[in-house]
């Protein structure tokens, strides 16, 4: 089943059309790497995929259904619920302790306090986090930033993962551990996007797409492409 689909995708930002007739399709349970030079357009795409921006021409289909960029709130809601997103840079709440990050996206769904704190509970120990629970975002480490940050990206158990270079700081202990929770929960039916310039991580994914002054120069393997 295609979960998201792009079709010739154009976005012109300061009269530079920085990407040019994108047309893509990603069934569920894909892992797609995307990679490429500084520029290429890696993250513009990425933000089109996640519906944080809207493009200048083309149409996005999710689940078979047209994307309105007009219809703010239908958007929000498809993005809340249905996405999760890391970053290079974590974005933690640091007035909140971690399982309390966890929950946020949870409680803004209308999920119960109770049961958003079990959810949390149980993401922070499966990500290596158990007695930390409490503890404030500066009393951890980088890399444990970055697992909190993966963990309440999973909290409303998003049918899609996009990820912005979310190894990019860190060392290649805490890469090798976010990239085996990736594989994990990719093995368990949740579709990634990862947008990356390191071609070894690229290779762990099931599909790697390049791309090259705003286009999409190759797709491998080829089939996934339309
Ligand atoms: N908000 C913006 N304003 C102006 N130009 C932008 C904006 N966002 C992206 N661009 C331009 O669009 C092009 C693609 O940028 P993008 O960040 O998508 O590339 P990238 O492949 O993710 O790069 P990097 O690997 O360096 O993050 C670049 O030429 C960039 O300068």
């Amino acid at each position: 089943m295609t979960l998201l689909k792009l079709l010739k995708i154009n976005k012109w930002v300061g009269g530079e059309r920085i990407l040019k007739d994108i047309s893509l399709e990603i069934v569920e349970g894909e892992f797609i790497a995307i990679i490429g030079p500084s520029g290429s357009g890696k993250s513009s795409l990425l933000y089109i995929m996640g519906f944080l921006d809207c493009p200048s021409s083309g149409d996005i289909l999710y689940r078979g259904k047209p994307i309105n960029f007009a219809e703010a709130n239908t958007i929000s809601r498809l993005r809340n619920e249905k996405m999760g997103f890391v970053f290079q840079f974590h974005y933690l709440i640091p007035e909140l302790n971690l399982i309390e990050n966890v929950m946020a996206p949870q409680i803004r769904k209308g999920i119960s306090p109770k049961e958003a704190k079990e959810r949390a509970e149980t993401l922070l120990v499966r990500l290596g986090l158990k007695g930390k629970e409490k503890r404030q975002v500066f009393e951890i480490s980088g890399g444990e930033m970055q697992r909190v940050a993966i963990a309440r990206a999973l909290a409303n158990s998003p049918e899609i993962l996009l990820c912005d270079e979310p190894t990019g700081n860190l060392d290649s202990k805490n890469t090798e551990k976010v990239m085996e929770i990736f594989e994990e929960i990719n093995q368990e039916g949740t579709t990634i996007v990862l947008v990356t310039h390191d071609l070894s991580l690229a290779r762990r994914a099931k599909r790697i797409i390049e791309m090259r002054d705003g286009e999409i120069l190759k797709t491998t393997p080829l089939n996934g492409a339309l």
